[in-house]
């Protein structure tokens, strides 16, 4: 599909590298200044894959800050590989036209900055419920497809990590497509947003906004994993004989590739792949210009168009900014992989992570209860924002976790056991009350844990000095413990009755 609609677009050409900018190439560092990078990235793989026997909040935390200190070091090293930075608002009326000659359909919206949101899609006349916002042709997209037939073809079929991670492969292709002069994709690359608000942009300080917090540790674990990721790849690119490859050592940094995989992370979807028989991990241009609101999933692929095909949600007027819906995800799942908190989230929930112990007498008992319910004896569990915090994955594994063993005997015995995950299933009154305070406790704990109440942090929310990541970690903890505190009161009202 690319090579037929793109010519030498995806063709394999070996990227120059000249002395100036992003349009003509980048810098070079000295062989010196590459070999003590080498030399840092040698560490950081080392640092980056320490297995901990147990998750450990505070060996983490130590691991990370070993892992900021190498990055610094190499950030230091790499920025004489920097480039300007070109303003996308200058870019946006080049990109409109090349969505139109490609075959997109987008009448009657336009790109405009939102407060708050960076850019966003405007209404610029009124839309009803499942009219036909956004069309954009399989052609424009850029795919896993598309990686195949790029420079990082040969490697593709080698290496395990882009087998395995659609993602990663499709971070790569961006930064080779960012950096190929006559890229097809050029203006779509130029309306990107220069950097992001991930955790990989936080600064130590400003992670260390979450300590007290359960988003802490994935937040951790995302950002030693792109370094690992980035360790990973810097080692094999320095290696390669390959001129492809070669060519794409010159450009590899750091700070690129935190670059890359946060556009991705943050605006990838998944299409079809052209043979119908996959699903392949796609950036949308345009389509990814739209921002996140409660709602239904309203995009869709069209098989027989072959193109990706966004409908209003609901009822937009001229002038209004034009949402989509992400998916359900929690607000720390959108902090960790979108770059963003969303105050209003109807489907926020906070994770618990719960296990029946080994040194429990009554393991093997719980185990098989919960084994027949489809619940795992360890795992994560979610406790929701709304009037119904706790779901019935959750409540059934807190009733066989909280069982003595007559109960444990009854309910294993019992033909009825799958009504262990309604609330109305008729339980013991002890083991009731006995698992309303223990989640009560488990609750306690998570709010004790934070170092700041939630008055301070409201007034924290105000300082107009506040910077970006700061904002979004203060807004997430916010979320955090305004769920908390509301699952408290519904648990206590179950202790009550
Ligand atoms: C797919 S892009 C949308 C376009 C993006 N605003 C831009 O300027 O390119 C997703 C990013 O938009 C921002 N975003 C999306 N929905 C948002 C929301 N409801 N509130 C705040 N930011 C949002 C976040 O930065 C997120 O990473």
């Amino acid at each position: 599909m690319g090579r037929k609609n793109h010519g030498k677009a995806h063709g394999r050409v070996k990227l120059p590298v000249q002395e100036t900018n992003e349009e003509e190439g980048v810098p070079k560092i000295s062989p010196q200044k590459r070999s003590e990078v080498k030399n840092l990235v040698g560490k950081l793989l080392k640092v980056t894959s320490t297995i901990l026997p147990t998750p450990n909040a505070s060996k983490e935390w130590e691991i990370h800050l070993e892992i900021e200190k190498l990055l610094e070091k190499i950030n230091k090293l790499e920025s004489d590989m920097k480039i300007p930075i070109s303003d996308r608002d200058t870019r946006i009326e080049e990109f409109i036209n090349w969505m139109k000659e490609n075959g997109a359909e987008i009448d009657g919206i336009k790109i405009a900055q939102f407060p708050g949101y960076g850019y966003g899609i405007k209404a610029e006349k009124n839309f009803a419920q499942g009219d036909l916002l956004i069309a954009v042709p399989r052609k424009v997209m850029l795919t896993t497809e598309n990686v195949g037939d790029s420079l990082l073809g040969p490697l593709m079929r080698t290496d395990p990590m882009l087998q395995h991670m659609p993602n990663v492969a499709l971070s790569l292709l961006l930064l080779i497509e960012k950096f190929k002069p006559d890229s097809f994709w050029k203006p779509y690359i130029a309306v990107l947003p220069a950097e992001y608000t991930t955790v990989l942009y936080f600064k130590t300080n400003e992670l260390q906004e979450l300590k007290g917090s359960p988003s802490l540790e994935p937040a951790l674990k995302q950002c030693r994993n792109i370094a690992r990721q980035y360790a990973y790849f810097s080692n094999l690119f320095q290696q390669s004989t390959d001129p492809g490859i070669a060519s794409l050592r010159e450009v590899f940094t750091y700070e690129q590739y935190c670059w890359a995989v946060s556009t991705v992370m943050t605006r990838q979807n998944f299409v079809p792949s052209s043979d119908g028989k996959s699903m392949l991990t796609a950036l949308i241009p345009m389509w990814d210009m739209c921002n996140h609101t409660n709602g239904k999933l309203s995009t869709d692929f069209n098989a027989v168009q072959d193109r990706s095909e966004c409908m209003a949600c609901r009822d937009y007027q001229a002038g209004e900014q034009i949402f989509i819906f992400y998916g359900p995800r929690t607000n720390s799942e959108l902090f960790v992989h979108n770059g963003f908190v969303y105050p209003d989230n109807e489907h926020d929930g906070l994770r618990l992570k719960l296990g029946v112990s080994r040194e429990d007498p009554l393991q093997p008992e719980r185990s098989k209860l919960l084994c027949r319910l489809g619940i795992p004896a360890a795992g994560d569990f979610l406790l929701r924002k709304g009037p119904d915090p706790v779901d019935g994955r959750l409540l059934a594994f807190l009733r066989v976790f909280n069982m003595g063993s007559e109960h444990l005997k009854h309910w294993l015995s019992s033909d009825r056991s799958c009504d262990l995950v309604y609330p109305d299933c008729a339980l013991e009154t002890e083991v009731e009350s006995k698992m309303w305070k223990f989640l009560l406790t488990r609750i306690n704990l998570l709010q004790r844990a934070y170092p700041t109440t939630l008055e301070e942090d409201c007034k924290k929310l105000k300082n107009p000095l506040l910077t970006p990541c700061s904002l979004l970690a203060v807004q997430l903890r916010i979320s955090e413990k305004l769920l908390l505190d509301a699952a408290e009161e519904y648990v206590k009202q179950r202790i009550k009755t």
